[in-house]
């Protein structure tokens, strides 16, 4: 299958309940309650049982860059298996594009400063991370709680900032129509002020997958 830049925007545009966010500048979409509550308690208990801090490519020196632990999400568990098939059902991206789940945990005070998903061509670690298996495109992102205050991602280019809430799905599509990266993508994981932040993540790249 040939996976054209622009055919995933267009499945995403006819499945029922995803919102698309009305702009020119990158496509967005949204769909609130697409993981079901029982399933985002089985990934958090996942994730509090594997974290460890996060790390990032490239932080600018910045140690506080990213200061939420992350873990990766072991493809053979049952919770990771039904939600991996509920976003391939929803994307249709063949699943050796996707990089292995990762789940985030943001205690209070903690954040992921603003930055793109891509790796910048041409950048420090754009060799490194992008040599084998391509750039990201897609990014599917779902909270798996609702938190007390603060938490909220911003994407600051595209004036839109979505709220944490259980099962909220967020995706976006990280390259131009052109093939291109785009920086409209640049988005904010902001301070958590009150209780803790969980969420899934997941990244297509643009050749199958070799981690
Ligand atoms: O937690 C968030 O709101 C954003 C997370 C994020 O941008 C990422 O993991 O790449
Ligand atoms: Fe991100």
């Amino acid at each position: 299958m040939k996976l054209t830049n622009e055919s995933v925007a267009r499945r995403l545009d006819e499945q029922a309940g995803l919102q698309r966010l009305p702009s020119d500048r990158l496509q967005l979409f949204q769909m609130r309650g697409f993981c079901p509550p029982d399933l985002c308690a089985e990934l958090i208990a996942l994730i509090e049982r594997d974290r460890r801090p996060s790390t990032i490519a490239d932080d600018n020196g910045d140690a506080y860059f990213r200061t939420s632990e992350t873990c990766d999400l072991a493809a053979d568990l049952p919770a990771v298996q039904r939600i991996e098939t509920m976003l391939t059902q929803l994307c249709g991206i063949p699943p050796m594009f996707g990089e292995p789940l990762q789940g985030q945990r943001y205690a209070e005070g903690q954040e992921f400063k603003p930055h793109t998903d891509y790796f910048t061509p041409g950048g420090r670690d754009f060799e490194r991370f992008c040599s084998l298996s391509g750039n990201r495109t897609w990014t599917f992102m779902i909270y798996l709680n609702d938190v007390a205050a603060g938490g909220a991602t911003r994407f600051k280019m595209a004036g839109k900032t979505f709220q944490p809430e259980e099962g909220k799905l967020l995706c976006w599509n990280n390259r131009l129509p052109g093939g291109g990266v785009n920086a409209a993508t640049l988005h904010h994981g902001m301070k958590v002020r009150k209780g803790v932040k969980y969420v899934i993540t997941k990244w297509y790249r643009e050749k199958p997958w070799r981690g």
